[in-house]
């Protein structure tokens, strides 16, 4: 099922960028678990587009309801469905990608694969499909919270070659991150990040970033020893979100270039658990979480439609130029971390349940 992720825990997300809404149906969330639309709502308005000059002017208040699922404030152990209904879509400024393929998005392979042309805005390819995901996990980052204290935090660690400094991550917050228009929380880099945005947007053109994610508490013993591994179950929830074209986790790429004995996480018993003095792995080894913090980080590339004119090919197999118009992100990592935590969450939440079947308690 194409549209659908997860074993348990699982979401099918549905909707069109252009169509008349979007949403999910989540399945497998144990009964009994506090859920509003508030708290969805918290976090979509976080993933919201038309935040400001950093983001796609597209003014939707992406409002969400809870049709099913829910009753009394608690999960009901059945089916939980969430549409948001699209308001402001602007289907006429599309029409010249009806017929021209804009490079680097998905409408030459969707018209490839399915022989057919969505041409209101990216449909079903559009980062619009992602409101799903977000609604599912703000209820998976609820249960795992419920049953393991588990808190995840996610930033812009970079845009253009403007890079973050390290952080404390144990003292870092989400009002800190959310504080920046970029959602980068130290402030100089993140003045520096939304100029690079500004002056890339000005030229008609978008810039690429990276982004990170930390979670803590994270239960130890999750994931799958061969192939549903935790660090590719991840890097498959991160690589599905649109644009994400890198993942690496903890000491990711830069492991190539260390030692054996520099990369080893030491590890020592706390009195209570197993703990490591570093965490180079990101909290995932042999596929399987060691109850270290995950860490990891996410390359987005360059917002694909851009108002400079491109080279490109057309419907009717002639050659030609586009100059894409329509409202979009100049920098779509800035949207990107509350995706990535949701992903997360629900990678999490998923083999949380999967692990329940392992073993007697
Ligand atoms: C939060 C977010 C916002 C995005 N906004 C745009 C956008 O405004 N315009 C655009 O062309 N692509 C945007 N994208 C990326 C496209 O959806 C993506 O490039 C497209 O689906 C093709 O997929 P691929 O780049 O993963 O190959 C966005 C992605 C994310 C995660
Ligand atoms: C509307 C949103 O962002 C959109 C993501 C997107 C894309 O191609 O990914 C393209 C633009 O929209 P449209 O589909 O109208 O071209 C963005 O505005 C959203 O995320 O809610």
């Amino acid at each position: 099922m194409s549209s659908t992720f997860g074993k348990i825990f699982s979401v099918t997300t549905w909707g069109e960028s252009h169509g008349p809404a979007v949403g999910a149906v989540l399945d497998g969330c144990p009964a009994g678990l506090p859920i509003t639309e508030e708290m969805i709502q918290a976090e979509l308005n976080r993933r919201r587009p038309g935040q400001g000059k950093v983001t796609t002017a597209r003014n939707e208040k992406d409002q969400v309801k809870i049709l099913s699922g829910v009753f009394e404030g608690k999960t009901t152990g059945t089916p939980i469905s969430f549409v948001v209904f699209n308001e402001d879509q602007h289907s006429n400024d599309y029409a010249e990608i009806a017929k021209w393929y804009r490079p680097g998005h998905a409408d030459l392979c969707y018209d490839l694969k399915y022989g057919f042309r969505d041409y209101r805005g990216g449909g079903r390819s559009s980062a619009r499909e992602t409101i799903g995901r977000v609604a599912a996990g703000a209820v998976a980052k609820a249960f795992l919270k419920t049953v393991a204290g588990t808190e995840f935090l996610s930033w812009v660690a970079s845009v253009g070659n403007v890079d973050c400094p390290s952080l404390d991550l144990n003292a870092l917050t989400l009002d800190q991150i959310e504080a920046s228009p970029v959602r980068c929380p130290n402030e100089e880099a993140s003045a520096k990040m939304e100029a690079a945005i500004l002056d890339a947007k000005s030229n008609g053109d978008s810039i690429g970033g990276t982004v990170s994610l930390y979670v803590k508490n994270v239960p130890a013993s999750l994931g799958e020893p061969v192939f549903d591994r935790l660090d590719a179950l991840l890097a498959q929830a991160m690589l599905s979100i649109p644009a994400c074209k890198g993942f690496e986790i903890g000491s990711g790429f830069a492991a190539a270039r260390m030692h054996g004995s520099e990369h080893n996480d030491e590890i020592y018993f706390d009195g209570t658990a197993y703990r490591t003095r570093t965490n180079n792995a990101g909290g995932s080894l042999g596929g399987i979480s060691n109850g270290e913090p995950i860490y990891c980080r996410m390359a987005f590339k360059p917002t694909a439609t851009i108002s400079q004119l491109q080279k490109t090919a057309g419907r009717g197999q002639e050659n030609g130029e586009l100059a894409a118009k329509g409202r979009h992100d100049p920098c779509v990592a800035v949207r990107a971390p509350v995706i990535v935590e949701s992903m997360a969450a629900l990678v999490l939440a998923d083999l949380y349940l999967q692990q329940k079947r392992n073993c007697l308690e």
